[in-house]
């Protein structure tokens, strides 16, 4: 047997991908901040923690999440290249063996919905999302006409709360009265034969329902996401007599209050990890009264939206 010899090359290690939103709460007028933070840690004294379990001077890549979290509220984010520099600094100057290593942002922009115009305080949509859908079906001699959006991520930073649900010994969910609620609303509606028939501005029409869709969000207090999505339809439907039903699913993204409490810091509601699975997932249709059902119009469409 020839003598293999093997060494440790380029190494660095860490949490990857910490999904942080950040709410600015000071005032009524609330800011948010949404990113995806990985820090990894590098050090020549680390290669033990390879080549022999050694891991006296691991820090942790737990750790290096709650530092993530803890600094969030200690120090806010501000922007993402100043808050990675306050966390590699940290790092370095904490453990004297940690000679350096990479710390990544991606950063989510958000806007704030118009409602009427007017900027909400405390409702945002992430910039740029929206995609915008049409289907034509044309089956036993009709046209029918759909049309809809998909990936419009909504959020609320408060004016939501969910409650009063039944509890067995499953349930460990706490009720609240104060949580953010989001969601990624894929909507499609279906016009009414005479809207067709008229041949309207469809431009207009997509610009004004995704507008009333999302104002709607924006001002409903939510009880449950359930409730929200019921007074969307419902409000699209009574502002546009154009629109026969419309059906949407709308999975819950969860946003879990961070415990900052073993790091003697408070969370009034301000530092939140964003999960991106398992996720509720609310669906619905929502029907003018008075006109005709015509299922054959969503014949081949993706299966419920
Ligand atoms: O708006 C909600 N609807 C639910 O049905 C539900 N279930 C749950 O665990 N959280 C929520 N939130």
């Amino acid at each position: 047997m020839t003598d293999v010899t093997v060494s440790l090359g380029a190494n660095k290690y860490g949490k990857a991908e910490n999904r942080l939103v950040k709410i600015t709460r000071d005032t009524d007028r609330h800011e948010i901040e949404d990113l995806n933070i990985t820090s990894q840690l590098r050090g020549a004294a680390l290669v033990s923690s390879y080549l022999e379990g050694d891991n006296s001077l691991v820090v942790a890549t737990d750790t290096q999440k709650n530092t993530v979290y803890a600094f969030a509220r200690e120090h806010g984010v501000g922007s993402p290249e100043s808050f990675l520099l306050k966390l590699g600094a940290h790092f370095v100057d904490a453990f004297e063996w940690i000679d350096g290593g990479l710390w990544q942002a991606e950063q989510f922009a958000w806007e704030r919905i118009l409602v009427d115009g007017d900027e909400h305080d405390h409702a945002f949509v992430r910039k740029g999302q929206a995609t915008r859908l049409a289907t034509v079906q044309k089956i036993n001699g009709t046209t029918h006409v759909t049309a809809g959006l998909k990936d419009l991520t909504v959020l609320k930073s408060t004016g939501s709360e969910f409650h009063g649900f039944p509890r067995d010994k499953y349930t460990t969910l706490v009720e609240t009265t104060d949580r953010i609620l989001a969601t990624s609303v894929t909507a499609r509606w279906r016009y009414t034969p005479e809207a067709v028939e008229a041949e309207p501005d469809y431009n207009a029409l997509y610009e004004g329902i995704s507008a009333a869709l999302v104002s709607t969000f924006a001002t409903v207090h939510s009880l449950a996401l359930q409730q929200s999505l019921w007074q969307m339809g419902k409000a699209a439907i009574e502002q546009f007599p154009e629109i026969a039903e419309v059906r949407f699913a709308m999975p819950n993204k969860h946003h879990f209050l961070v415990d900052l409490s073993p790091f003697e810091l408070d969370n009034p509601g301000e530092v939140f990890f964003a999960a991106d699975r398992p996720y509720g997932l609310i669906e619905g249709t929502v029907i003018r009264d008075g006109v005709a059902p015509a299922p054959e119009a969503w014949t081949d469409t993706p299966s419920f939206i």
